[in-house]
């Protein structure tokens, strides 16, 4: 069955550094085929994305501006098309114009995923802030993931990093030319080779003329012979633990088959695992920065299931429950 495509939206003030940031993926993929939305070509190095072969759809809405596409039909049809198995695409960007609304996008991005992009999952909202300006206007409340970007331009930037930190739900990244590393966003394909030997060294010689290597993301690996308690688990996913961008994995609860469990921040995702998968217990990845792995192990620790309790009810998992009209792993 085919998988589902995160959409990642990235926003952020003006100049803050988004183009930038999306070129950085583009530039070290490493294999991952990324659909990107812009609604500015000119602020984009298109020449980059063509010659890395990454970039397979490059595209933009007809009216220009995100934030005008009022009935979302513009949005959810673009993502349709790039999250359609025959696009073969791992990952789809979305650029904001540094005028749209955030939250507008999100509703228009949740709205385009109920409806006509039924391969497309929620890949987060990043937002790009300007260390030099530090503005948000109050949107890292929403974001998924902070990037603190253009930190070389300032000559201290930890207490606006410690503000943004307390602030933010989920991890803040200090980096420098838009440097995230892809992995937080997205699995790299493991399964996928270039086709062409000319591709492989245009991509190598990309990435080292591309200067400024990310921080890689990290990961840390949970794993649990016993059930977990369904309302505790779900108490620990919806609080958002610190540092994490996005987990996978599959749980088992008391007296119910293994479930398949995703979150991309607070947006959680569960669905019955393939007949294939069995766990006693769980077995879990979380990604992110800055993660806290004893506190993530003490976190599941504390979700597990009271076998004094007998069978508890599924219900704070289940009503996150996906349709299955595709796979979601
Ligand atoms: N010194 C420095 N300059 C940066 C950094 N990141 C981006 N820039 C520069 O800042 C300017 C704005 O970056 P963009 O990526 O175009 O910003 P944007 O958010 O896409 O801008 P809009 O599309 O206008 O909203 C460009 O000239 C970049 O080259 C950084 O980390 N350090």
């Amino acid at each position: 069955m085919p998988r589902r495509v995160p959409v990642v939206l990235v926003a952020g003030q003006l100049g803050a550094g988004k183009s930038t940031l999306v070129n950085h993926l583009l530039r070290r993929a490493d294999g991952v085929r990324i659909g990107v939305v812009v609604n500015d070509f000119g602020a984009i190095g298109i020449d980059a994305m063509l010659v890395a072969g990454q970039a397979s759809a490059v595209t933009s809405l007809a009216n220009g501006c995100l934030c005008c596409t009022t009935d979302a039909n513009g949005l959810a049809g673009l993502l349709a098309e790039l999250t359609a198995p025959s696009a073969r695409l791992d990952l789809v960007v979305v650029e904001a114009s540094g005028l749209a609304e955030p939250r507008e996008l999100v509703r228009l991005l949740l709205d385009a995923i109920a409806g006509e992009a039924r391969h497309a999952a929620y890949g987060g909202l990043v937002v790009v802030v300007d260390a030099v300006t530090g503005e948000t206007d109050g949107v890292v409340r929403l974001a998924d993931l902070v990037v603190l970007n253009q930190v070389d331009r300032v000559a201290d930037p930890a207490p606006l990093l410690a503000a943004l930190r307390e602030t933010a739900p989920g991890p803040v990244l200090p980096v420098v030319r838009g440097a995230v590393d892809p992995a937080l966003l997205v699995d790299p394909p493991a399964r996928r080779r270039p086709s062409r030997s000319s591709q492989l060294a245009f991509d190598v010689l990309l990435r080292e003329d591309a200067g400024h290597a990310h921080t890689a993301a990290e990961s840390v690996a949970v794993e649990r012979d016993a059930p977990l308690d369904p309302a505790r688990f779900a108490a620990f996913l919806e609080a958002g633990p610190a540092g994490v961008f996005r987990a996978k994995g599959v749980v088992r609860f008391p007296g119910a088959a293994p479930f398949v469990v995703q979150t991309v921040g607070t947006a959680i995702r569960v669905r019955p695992a393939p007949r294939s998968v069995d766990v006693a217990g769980a077995r879990l990845v979380f990604i992110g920065a800055g993660l806290d792995a004893a506190g993530l192990h003490a976190a599941i620790d504390a979700c597990a299931a009271d076998p004094a309790a007998g069978e508890p009810s599924l219900l704070p998992v289940l009503r996150y429950e996906e349709s299955d009209r595709v796979d979601a792993l």
